[in-house]
């Protein structure tokens, strides 16, 4: 096992900061940041470029892990896109930060999305799936972000983000969000319905398509 890497004030009592390394992207070579998280050893990772600790606004996304939209290129969603183009941002601007959550599935985990995703294929949606499954729509928690980002020296973002409650728990740590930066993905005829149904639902900050 390689020794842990660990500067003191990387300590935290729920997240333990690891090790960090290059990684290089089509659009940037980013600085990939790894994190521990102690209580379940789930395993985070934080982007960044440039100097993201100057004290300045941090154009920021806060990506939970969705690994049908990120890597197998599923259009039932929108996170694929989401994240690309908030990449594509930061690169563009030589600055921010993207920090990966691995919350899949709104937080019930990929085999719990797949049972949810047959049920939107019988008809439900995507509030209504996660129920039938016994569970709350968004079982997602923010608190981690506190210490991945006061580890990276950043207080204050300029957050893309289409979701309301990503800015309140952000507002309710000590992050102030200075700029809400939306990230509307074009809609396809699978993804339209999920789209609908975040808006009127889970109140997401995009147009209906009703
Ligand atoms: N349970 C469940 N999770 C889903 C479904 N579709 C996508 N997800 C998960 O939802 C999460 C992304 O949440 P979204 O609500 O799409 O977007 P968001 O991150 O809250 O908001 P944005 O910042 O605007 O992207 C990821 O963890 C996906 O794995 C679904 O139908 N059911
Ligand atoms: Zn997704």
């Amino acid at each position: 096992m390689p020794s842990k890497d660990l500067p003191a004030s990387s300590q935290d009592q729920a997240l333990e900061y690891v090790t960090s390394c290059k990684l290089p992207t089509t659009w940037a070579t980013f600085e990939m940041h790894a994190f521990v998280e102690l209580a379940t050893g789930k395993e985070h990772i934080a982007l960044t470029l440039g100097d993201v600790a100057d004290g300045k606004p941090v154009l920021a996304r806060l990506h939970s892990e969705c690994l049908t939209g990120d890597a197998l290129f599923s259009q039932r969603c929108d996170c694929g896109p989401q994240l690309e183009m908030a990449m594509q941002k930061i690169a563009k601007e030589g600055r921010g930060a993207l920090l990966y959550l691995r919350q899949e599935g709104r937080g019930i985990g990929l085999l719990n999305k797949v049972h949810a995703y047959r049920l939107q294929d019988q008809g439900a949606d995507t509030v209504e799936a996660n129920q039938q499954l016994g569970f709350a729509a968004d079982l997602r928690s923010y608190s981690l972000c506190e210490p991945m980002l006061k580890h990276l020296g950043i207080s204050s973002l300029r957050l893309m983000t289409n979701n309301p409650r990503k800015i309140a728990a952000m507002t309710g740590m000590q992050i102030r969000v200075e700029e809400h930066i939306p990230l509307i993905i074009e809609r396809n005829q699978y993804n339209e319905r999920y789209l609908n149904t975040k808006v009127s639902k889970l109140g997401h900050l995009m147009q209906p398509d009703l």
